[in-house]
């Protein structure tokens, strides 16, 4: 447990993977069967992001009737917003990046927080203040595969989960890592099949990644 008062050990919400859904809700009504074709496919760790005015009564919203779902918020960044998370029920918090203000919320709060990191200083900022699992964002974009192992090096004991470009073409290389634990994207959730309700097809997407995983 990284924090005594954390409720939930992030290495085993990293362990629930190995793919966390990056969600964006625009219309509240798409929350549920969204989660549901989701956790269909075998995908529970659900990460909500504060992009849209709905997103926080979304969180709300699943946590009440989505059970079999973990879900979490993302985009979290500020100590304010991780209180209304919480409140909302969110069983943790990521954010793209960090704060000294934020990570001592999330020090001190129930939920893990998962910061965002792009460089090696921030890495080291959470360190020092106890964190060991972070997000690496936006992860194509600052080096990828390259920069991961990099870090490996000096830092080994640290454990990502890298978002932001990642895909079904290049996430097996990223779960390859040793320091990687699960990978955070958005392409099981493709825009066309939410506008469409084709709840199915995400399901298969969701699907399809595990299978990869699992022949891997
Ligand atoms: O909103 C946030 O808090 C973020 O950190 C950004 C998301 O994690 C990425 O935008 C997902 O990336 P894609 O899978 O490339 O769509």
């Amino acid at each position: 447990m990284a924090f005594e008062n954390w409720q939930l050990d992030p290495a085993t919400l990293f362990a629930q993977g190995p793919v966390v859904p990056v969600i964006v809700i625009n219309d509240l009504a798409e929350a549920v069967p969204m989660a549901k074709a989701l956790v269909a496919g075998g995908l529970r760790v659900l990460e909500v992001t504060l992009r849209t005015p709905v997103a926080m009564e979304a969180i709300r919203l699943l946590s009440k009737e989505v059970p079999e779902a973990i879900v979490g918020a993302g985009t979290v960044t500020s100590s304010q917003q991780l209180q209304q998370v919480i409140d909302a029920g969110a069983r943790f918090a990521i954010s793209p990046g960090m704060t000294r203000e934020l990570l001592q919320a999330g020090k001190d709060s129930v939920i893990p927080l998962i910061p965002g990191i792009a460089s090696i200083s921030e890495l080291m900022e959470g360190l020092a203040l106890g964190y060991t699992h972070f997000k690496f964002f936006p992860a194509e974009a600052a080096g990828g595969v390259k920069t991961l192992k990099s870090i490996h090096g000096p830092f080994s004991e640290v454990r990502f989960c890298p978002t932001g470009g990642i895909n079904e073409k290049n996430f097996l290389e990223y779960l390859a890592l040793p320091n990687v634990a699960c990978v955070g994207g958005s392409w099981v959730l493709p825009t066309e099949a939410i506008a469409a309700g084709d709840w199915q097809k995400v399901t298969r997407l969701c699907q399809d990644a595990l299978a990869q995983v699992a022949s891997r």
